[in-house]
Parts: structure tokens; sequence; C-alpha cells
């Protein structure tokens, strides 16, 4: 009868602050997807734990320590002044500096960069790395832009982030649109206001001037390092396997990579115009030489490969027959219709390297039919958790070899992957590794919180 009662009063707690939270923000829609998703599957906990609602850990913990809106104002080849938004949400540094990506994509608004930030709080928790969360971005569009307008926009916008920013502060990574290039002229710019060289001010560094080696390849390896430890529950491997993978930056690259390594087939990959289907396996060769050196269209695969198809449409690639999908382009790619379809095809398990890439009804669809779902907030973390060997590598003036950090790597997917069950287990969700991942990552900043006292 207790429990029945604790459980009503832990409903009834976060009812009022989503409540609330959606009547103040009805105009940030991906932002209050994340927090529902989020502080529902809390319920056991504030029912276990009542002094965590009288220390309104979830009305505080939703609310951004510090959010940051800035102007960058940049000039075009052409010799015309544009203006974009910069934004930097702070989250939560309850547990270690901030810490999160940069995007910069034209859909970047506050909403965006608040879901991604608050994602990052529990995913930073559950990498066992002392990370407190954040992300930022712009509504800067790269794509089609030359390297020195590129340079231009990233000298204006640190010119900006960094009297934010710093070792102890806030380190930023990259995320949509920012890749080695972007964090090497932001590092520059950083460098040249201070005066000095700061490693440990951004990570996702070229290792030659202070990155790390395998963050590159960290989220993919990390997703596919989960989805395998889940497969294990089944007793089934990547081996053998018919994989699709969305997108075709460096999270879906890299998931690509490890995925064939262990002996997968994966038959599709796409960017936002559209998806390739090579029924042979995709050759990751052709696909890097399109993205990473080329910066082309996913499109001309058809061209090096012409028994593969080209369907211009990116979210139809669910409609393609496979054992396992992971989504790794963006949010919401996967809505009610896709995950049914994915259901129909007989998918077995689900891992999202993208950050919140299933819609809530997605999610609902993979639970009802069983389907094996590795949560993004711990498959993706690996990418992260990197980012935190790289800030370690630099504080010790130390350089790690590949394999000593895909080992750590390795061993923090596997953490995660062991907690988020345990947590599950232990709060009566067994199997449920959204709820365990969920409640993991919260539990470490909660109690870091209260032991911190009223800030
Ligand atoms: N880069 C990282 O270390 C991490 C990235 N993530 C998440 O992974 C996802 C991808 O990020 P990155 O690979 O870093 O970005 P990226 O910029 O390297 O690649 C994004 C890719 O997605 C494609 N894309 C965009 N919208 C699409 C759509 N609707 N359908 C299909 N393809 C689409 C783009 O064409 C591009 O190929 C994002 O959700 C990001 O937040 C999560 C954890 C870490
Ligand atoms: O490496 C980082 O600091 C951030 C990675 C990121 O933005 C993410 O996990 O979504």
């Amino acid at each position: 009868m207790v429990t029945v009662n604790n459980d009503q009063i832990a409903i009834e707690y976060i009812d009022g602050v989503y409540n609330k939270l959606q009547q103040s923000h009805s105009h940030e829609p991906e932002f209050l997807q994340a927090v529902k998703e989020i502080i529902y599957s809390l319920k056991p906990v504030f029912a276990q734990r009542p002094e965590y609602m009288k220390m309104s850990l979830l009305e505080r913990i939703v609310e951004p320590e510090r959010v940051v809106k800035f102007r960058v104002a940049w000039q075009d080849d052409s010799g015309k002044v544009q203006v974009n938004r910069g934004f930097r949400v702070q989250y939560s540094s309850a547990i270690g500096p901030y810490k999160g990506g940069l995007r910069f994509h034209p859909s970047v608004n506050e909403s965006i960069v608040k879901f991604l930030g608050f994602e990052q709080i529990f995913k930073n928790s559950l990498t066992g790395q002392p990370i407190g969360g954040a992300k930022g971005g712009s509504d800067f569009d790269p794509k089609g832009k030359s390297d020195s307008e590129i340079m231009r926009f990233c000298q204006a916008f640190m010119t900006e982030l960094h009297k934010y920013i710093g070792p102890h502060e806030d380190v930023p990574a990259g995320d949509i649109g920012v890749g080695a290039r972007e964090i090497g002229f932001l590092f520059g710019q950083y460098n040249r206001i201070k005066a000095a060289y700061q490693p440990g001010v951004i990570t996702g560094k070229l290792p030659r001037f202070g990155g790390s080696l395998a963050r590159k390849e960290a989220t993919g390896y990390g997703t596919v390092y989960f989805v395998q430890e889940m497969l294990k529950e089944i007793n089934e491997s990547f081996e053998g396997q018919t994989v699709v993978v969305s997108g075709s930056g460096n999270v879906s690259t890299y998931a690509i990579e490890k995925a064939q390594q262990l002996g997968a087939t994966v038959v599709a990959c796409s960017d936002s115009n559209g998806f390739i289907y090579d029924p042979q396996g995709i050759n990751l060769d052709t696909v890097k030489d399109i993205k990473e050196v080329r910066a082309a269209r996913i499109k001309e695969y058809i061209d090096v490969h012409p028994h593969a198809t080209y369907t211009e449409n990116c979210n139809k690639i669910w409609t393609v027959k496979c054992d396992i999908a992971l989504p790794c382009a963006t949010q919401n790619e996967i809505d009610e219709q896709s995950a049914q379809l994915l259901i129909t095809n007989g998918v077995k398990a689900i891992g999202e390297g993208a950050n919140m890439p299933s819609t809530l009804e997605a999610i609902n669809i993979y639970f009802k039919n069983n389907v094996l779902f590795a949560p993004a907030k711990a498959a993706n973390a690996g990418g992260v958790a990197v980012s935190a060997l790289e800030m370690a590598q630099n504080s010790m003036r130390l350089f790690w070899s590949f394999e000593e950090v895909d080992e750590k790597l390795q061993e923090i997917m596997i953490n995660i992957y062991n907690n988020s069950r345990e947590a599950a287990k232990e709060f009566g969700h067994e199997n449920n590794l959204l709820i365990g991942a969920n409640i993991a990552g919260f539990i470490k900043v909660a109690d870091a919180m209260i032991a911190q006292g009223v800030i």
C-alpha cells in the first residue's frame, strides 16, 4: 500500500513540474519532448526517495544554470556582412565543467540547444567521467560555404563565446556541422584571444595539436559496442546481421565501419536529401570519399556502384528491411509510422547514435513489440566519453595510442550498459534500458546537487 501511495505522490509531483514547464515553454517542442521522456521515467526514483521532491530536484534540473545568446556578424566572400545567432546553454555543473558539442545548422534555435543540453547532463553522468552538461551552436549553415567563410564565421563565433568557456568552466566540442575543420578554427581563435595555448578548452581537435586518437570514431564505434552488449542478451552478435544506418556524417560513418568490422552487412545510409541502398553491402571507402573528402551528396554513390539504388527522400530509409537499425542522423527521424515499418520488417534491435532520433510514439512502438532498444543518451555516449579522455590527456600532457583509447571506450560502453541494466532492475523495470539509463544518469547528478547545498 505504501508503495502505491508513494507512486501516486511521485506522479503528481512530476505532472506538476511538467505541466508548468509546458505552459511556459509551449514554443519549445523539442525541449519539452526531451524533458517528458526523461522525467516520467524517474517516477520510481521519486517514489522511493521522497527527499528528492523536498529538494525540488526536478524543478532545478530542468532549468539551465545559464543560457547565453549572442549575435555573430561575419563577412562572406563577396564582402557582404552576414548575421547569425549563437547559443550556449550551460545546463548543469554539478559533477564537472559544462561539456557538450556545438551544432551549426539552420534549424538551431533555443529549443534545440536546450533539448540537447538537457540530454547531455544525463549522458555525461552515465560515462562515469567528471563532466557536466551543456550544448551550443548557431543557425549558421556550413553547406556551400568556402573554407574562408567557415573560418571567418568560427572566428566571429569564438570572439563572443570565449568569455564563457575555459578548461575548468565549459569545454565545447563538435556536433552536426562542426567537425575537425571547425574545431581547428574555433581553437585557433580562442588561443589568439587568450594569448595562450590551452588545449583543454575544446575537444575533437586534430591529434597533431592536442586531440585524442579515436575521438573521431568514438561515437559511432561506441554505439555499436553498446548494441553488441545488448545483442548478447539474446545470444546474438553483429555477425551476419543486415544493418541500416541513417546519415553519412561522423557518427554514421564510424558506426558503419565498426558494424562491418564485426561481420554485419550495412545495406543503406543517407543524407538529408535521400538514401542509398546497396544489397551487396555499402562500400565505406566510397562514402568517405563522397562525404569526408569531397563534401558531396550521397547520391553520387550510385555513379561508382551502379547496382545500388538512390531514393530521393531520406525518411524512406526505414522502409529497408533490416535486423538492426542505427539512426545516426538527427532528432525525430523515426516517427510512429517508420517505427511500425521497422517492426513489420522484423527488426530485432534499434541503437540510437543520433540524439533523440525516435519520437515518443516511436519509442512506445519499440516497447510494445519487445524489440531491443538502446536509447541515445546511453548508446551515443562514447563520443563525449572520449572527449573527457582527451581532456585528461591534455591535463596530463600525455598522448595515448588508438588502441588504449579504444579499449577504454569499450570498457566505458560496457559499464554504461551494465549500470543502465542494473538501475532498471533495481527500480522495477528489468530490461528497460531507457528507464535504466535515465535513472542511473539522474541519481549521480541528484546526489551531487544535494551534497553541494541549495544552489
Ligand atoms: N559527433 C558526435 O560526436 C556526436 C553526435 N551525436 C549526434 O549524432 C547525430 C549526427 O551527428 P554528426 O554525425 O556529428 O553530424 P554530421 O554533421 O557529421 O552528420 C550529420 C549527417 O546527417 C545527415 N542528415 C541530416 N539530416 C538528415 C535527415 N533528416 N535524414 C538523413 N540524414 C540527415 C547529414 O547529411 C549528415 O550526413 C546528431 O544527432 C548529433 O547530435 C551524438 C553524440 C556525439
Ligand atoms: O564530445 C563532446 O563534448 C560532446 C558530444 C556531444 O555533443 C554529444 O554527446 O551529443
